[in-house]
């Protein structure tokens, strides 16, 4: 074929092209359907999910009868069904398998993704690089969505600009000072619920101020610090669970509210009345109880309490406390010690709610539903199918530009440029769609343009294990990383090392940098990072230095392109949603939007255009 080709011979040998489709999702399924609905013939999928009933409701590829089959699979079935035609291979399988490699990227001509998680969107970007193969991320979150376009060398990578970090809360406002429903509902579920039925540590939400100590030896260790009396033996479950809310919200807030210093700048708040425990111990005591014998899925349903959307008072909250105490610790007494909060899990849910509504009621905080509670707690957006829909329409819009691209030199490229494009969710001007060019790669990333990446650490401190942990596979998202400094390999992966050289790694890895064997990191070091399955370097440039002030001896910075990314600092804008006159559905929790919207260039059109 010359330089040119027809128009329609082009059409058709895009829809040829060889079509990568990462994830089976909300964002998947409907992609699959557009995909196949316009003709596309070559498709992988593939996803490492099963199907789950809440699914069901926008991922429409499945049916009732798929639940606990794998997404992938049966979402091949489904499209088959719109075209017989088309050549669809599903994988069943986590895209970060090692049969996932390089070459198996190589041999597609895009990559769409419809992922949920940071982890493995970073993970698609690096081999997307690495066989040059452009890649359409995308990404929603309620009524908002976004879809970008990476091409290598040409447009930025996915890690180009520093993704926002998913929130955290500062402990002492969780603990001594909450002023809004979140802190309540998280001091609840991290800290009030583990300590009662629980063995786990704080959950990810209530995290140090001084951040970066999140991991290694003291993970487990940073339990929750409730003062509260154990069971004693015999004693009634709803007896024990008046003594916790007179000694949690009781005698605790009393003793909090007496530090003046605190209460210089804000209301100190009040005790529980023991008024409240003993209306709610009459309402736990007066239920109707049902004939048998089978223990209640739900402490505010066995309340006659039905109404999701409704707020509890003070004494109905008690109530849901007490019960759903005698609940989880009578009738689920062989779980106590392992229990975690899980949205799925109403008994949760109930305490979690309950338990947040009091702290609220003694803080003169609103109170919130069961509803909302559940989505904050379990930081769900509630995912909107239309939304879904109309990214995955603008996924296979700018699929078939790449393709055309490849194909048909003559064209002045004008129709062809890809764009970013954004769902608003406040059209402004009537618009709903927002449109804006791709950045051009960011030389500072470390990622698609080898820039060298700066860590300032407590190198006498931090260990070989922390280092590959914490900062190459958390921070700097890194699956297999390899260390060398100079000629001294220090760390190595993977599964085919001898046993002799894991244990020698294993060993090392406990060693503090400065005190590695050959040549140990300390100030200036420079060390090379590799990652064989990613086919990814990075040149880190290590900077000692002492702890600040009130800071964590064990911290580090990553600086450079990747500020942000390191779980550490940033990010102190208000929870969307909160406050929201149309929250009511769509509860929106800070960290599911840090994660969610992390998907893809996710900033707000007009903020982006600004940085440019
Ligand atoms: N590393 C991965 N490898 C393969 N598939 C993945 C990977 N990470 C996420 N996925 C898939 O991406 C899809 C994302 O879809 P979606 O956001 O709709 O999530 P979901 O789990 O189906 O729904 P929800 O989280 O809202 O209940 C999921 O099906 C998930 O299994
Ligand atoms: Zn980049």
């Amino acid at each position: 074929m010359s330089g040119t080709c027809s128009v329609s011979g082009a059409r058709e040998a895009c829809l040829g092209s060889r079509v990568l489709c990462v994830g089976a999702g909300g964002i998947g399924c409907e992609l699959l359907k557009t995909l196949v609905l316009s003709g596309f013939s070559n498709i992988t999928v593939i996803d490492m999910d099963t199907i789950e009933v809440s699914n069901l409701n926008r991922q429409f590829l499945f049916r009732r009868r798929h639940v606990g089959q794998s997404k992938a699979k049966v979402a091949r079935e489904a499209s088959l069904r719109i075209n017989p035609k088309a050549k669809i291979v599903a994988h069943h399988a986590n895209i970060k398998e090692d049969q996932f490699d390089v070459d198996f990227f190589k041999s597609f001509d895009c990559v769409l993704n419809g992922l949920d998680n940071l982890e493995a969107r970073r993970h698609v970007n690096r081999m997307a690089l690495a066989a040059s193969v452009p890649l359409v991320e995308s990404g929603t979150a309620g009524y908002r969505g976004q879809v970008t376009v990476h091409i290598k060398g040409e447009t930025e990578c996915f890690e180009c600009q520093p993704k926002p970090i998913p929130k955290k809360y500062p402990v002492c406002t969780i603990r001594n000072t909450p002023d809004k429903p979140i802190h309540c509902i998280v001091w609840a579920k991290d800290l009030l619920f583990p300590r009662l039925f629980g063995g786990e540590a704080v959950g990810a939400e209530a995290e140090r101020e001084d951040e970066g100590k999140n991991g290694g030896e003291d993970e487990g260790k940073d339990r929750s610090d409730i003062e509260v009396s154990e069971r004693a033996e015999g004693q009634p479950a709803v007896e024990y669970g008046c003594v916790v809310l007179r000694e949690v919200y009781g005698d605790a807030i009393a003793r909090l509210a007496a530090v003046e210093d605190m209460w210089k700048d804000r209301e100190p708040p009040t005790p529980l009345s023991s008024d409240v425990i003993a209306a709610g111990r009459a309402i736990v005591q007066g239920r109707a109880r049902g004939g048998d014998d089978k223990v209640p899925t739900s402490a505010s349903l066995a309340l006659g309490l039905s109404d999701s959307h409704a707020t509890w008072s003070a004494e109905q909250s008690a109530a849901v406390f007490l019960m759903a105490v005698e609940i989880l610790l009578d009738g689920h007494a062989d779980r106590v010690g392992k229990l975690g909060f899980d949205k799925e899990f109403p008994l949760s849910v109930d305490f979690v709610t309950a338990a947040s509504n009091l702290r609220s009621h003694c803080y003169g905080i609103e109170p919130k539903s069961s509803f909302d509670v559940k989505g904050m707690a379990g930081n769900i957006i509630h995912a909107i199918a239309t939304t879904n829909a109309i990214i995955s329409g603008l996924i296979v819009l700018e699929a078939q530009k790449l393709l055309l691209r490849g194909l048909r030199q003559d064209d002045d490229g004008a129709t062809l440029t890809p764009w970013t494009t954004f769902v608003q969710h406040n059209p402004t001007g009537g618009r709903l769609l927002q449109r804006i060019k791709p950045l051009p790669p960011n030389p500072k990333c470390y990622v698609c343009s080898k820039a060298q990446v700066v860590m300032e650490a407590n190198t006498g401190l931090m260990t070989l294990g922390r280092l590959v942990d914490d900062v190459l596979r958390k921070a700097l998202a890194f699956a297999e990383p390899t260390v060398t400094v100079g000629s001294t390999m220090h760390y190595e992966c993977g599964d085919d090392l001898e046993e002799d050289e894991r244990e020698r790694y294993d060993a090392l890895r406990k060693r503090s940098l400065g005190d590695l064997p050959g040549d140990p990191i300390g100030h200036g070091s420079l060390v090379q990072v590799e990652d064989f399955s990613q086919e990814m370097s990075v040149e880190l440039l290590v900077c000692h230095r002492e702890p600040r002030e009130g800071e964590d001896p064990d911290f580090f910075e990553v600086k450079g392109e990747v500020k942000g990314q390191d779980g550490g600092r940033g990010g102190e804008d208000e929870p969307e949603g909160e406050g929201d006159s149309d929250s009511d559905d769509l509860c929106v929790v800070e960290e599911a939007v840090g994660e969610k919207r992390k998907g893809a260039g996710q900033e707000e059109p007009a903020k982006r255009q600004r940085a440019s």
